[in-house]
C-alpha cells in the first residue's frame, strides 16, 4: 500500500517537473534572467540586513544617580583628565573615541562610543533611545554616600535590569563601586549585598501591584529565593574606580571585553 502511495507521488511530481519545464520554456529567456537577477538582489539584500543587525555595538552606557560620578568617568576615559564633572548633567555626552589610555601606548584599536546619560530622573528616560545598542551598560554609585542613595540606586538598577532590552539581548552590567579614593568608601562586597536586598523588597513590592501599572517588562530572580546578581540573564559584575585620581583600569578593561579592540 505504502509502495503504491509512493509511486503514485513520484509520477506526480514527474508531472509537476515536466509542467514546470514546459512553461519555462515559454518564458522568454530575458524574464527568466529579471527573475533570477530579483532573487539574487533580494537574497543579498536580506543577508546584509541580517549582518548589519549582528554587527558589534561598540556603544558602552554609563548611568547611575546623579553625583556618582559618570561625567567625570567619561572624561577621564577620553582625555585623561576630570575636566569638568561637578555640575549636574543636563544632556548626555555622547562621543565616539580611542580610550585615552591606549592612545597613550599607541595601540591600534577600535574606538569605544560612550554615552554619560545624566542621573537626573526626568533625563534617564534618554537611556531607553541607547539601550537597544549597548555592548554594557555601566552603573555607577557612589560609593561614600552610599548608604544614603541606596534605595533610590537600587531601585534604578532595578528598572534598568527588568528592561526589555536589557534581558531579551543579555546586555552585560557593570556596577561600578565609585570614589573608592576617599577612606570612607564602602567596599563593592557591601554595595551589592546592600543592593542585591533592597532590589529583593522592591520585587515583592513590585509584583504585588497591578500587572497593569508596572512599567518593568520582565521580573527578576527566582520565586521563593532571596534575590541575588547571579540569577539574572545578563552576566553582572562588580568592580572598584576613583575618576578623580583616574583609576579606572577596571572600567576600561569591562569596555574592552565587549568592545573588542
Ligand atoms: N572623591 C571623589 N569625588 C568624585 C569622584 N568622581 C566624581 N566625584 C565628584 O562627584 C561629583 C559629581 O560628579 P559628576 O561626574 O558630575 O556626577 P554625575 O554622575 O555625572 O552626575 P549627573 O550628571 O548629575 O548625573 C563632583 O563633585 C565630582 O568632583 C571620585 O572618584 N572621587
Ligand atoms: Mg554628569
Amino acid at each position: 500500500m505504502e509502495q503504491l502511495d509512493l509511486e503514485q507521488w513520484k509520477h506526480q511530481i514527474e508531472e509537476w517537473y515536466g509542467v514546470a519545464i514546459h512553461h519555462l520554456h515559454e518564458v522568454p529567456p530575458i524574464q527568466l534572467y529579471a527573475a533570477a537577477a530579483v532573487l539574487l538582489f533580494t537574497t543579498i539584500l536580506l543577508l546584509s540586513i541580517r549582518f548589519l543587525k549582528r554587527a558589534k555595538s561598540n556603544t558602552i552606557l554609563l548611568t547611575g544617580l546623579t553625583g556618582a560620578g559618570k561625567t567625570v568617568l567619561f572624561h577621564q576615559l577620553r582625555d585623561g583628565s576630570i575636566h569638568q564633572g561637578t555640575v549636574t548633567s543636563m544632556e548626555p555626552n555622547d562621543d565616539t573615541f580611542i580610550l585615552h589610555s591606549e592612545k597613550i601606548e599607541k595601540r591600534k584599536t577600535k574606538p569605544v562610543r560612550v554615552v554619560d546619560v545624566p542621573g537626573h530622573s526626568r533625563l534617564r528616560l534618554k537611556l531607553d533611545e541607547y539601550l537597544p545598542r549597548a555592548a554594557g551598560v555601566v552603573f555607577v554609585v557612589d560609593a561614600v554616600d552610599f548608604l544614603t542613595n541606596c534605595r533610590a540606586a537600587s531601585e534604578y538598577l532595578y528598572d534598568i535590569l527588568t528592561k526589555g532590552s536589557v534581558v531579551r539581548k543579555k546586555i552585560p552590567l557593570l556596577i561600578l563601586s565609585n570614589k573608592t579614593d576617599k577612606a570612607s568608601a564602602h567596599s563593592k562586597e557591601f554595595i551589592c549585598r546592600q543592593m542585591a536586598k533592597e532590589i529583593d523588597k522592591l520585587r515583592a513590592s513590585r509584583s504585588a501591584i497591578s500587572a497593569a501599572d508596572i512599567a518593568n517588562e520582565f521580573t527578576l530572580g527566582v520565586p521563593g529565593e532571596s534575590f541575588s546578581f547571579i540569577q539574572c540573564c545578563n552576566k553582572v559584575t562588580t568592580a572598584d574606580a576613583s575618576g578623580l585620581n583616574g583609576e579606572i583600569s577596571p572600567l576600561e578593561k569591562f569596555i574592552r571585553e565587549y568592545v573588542k579592540p
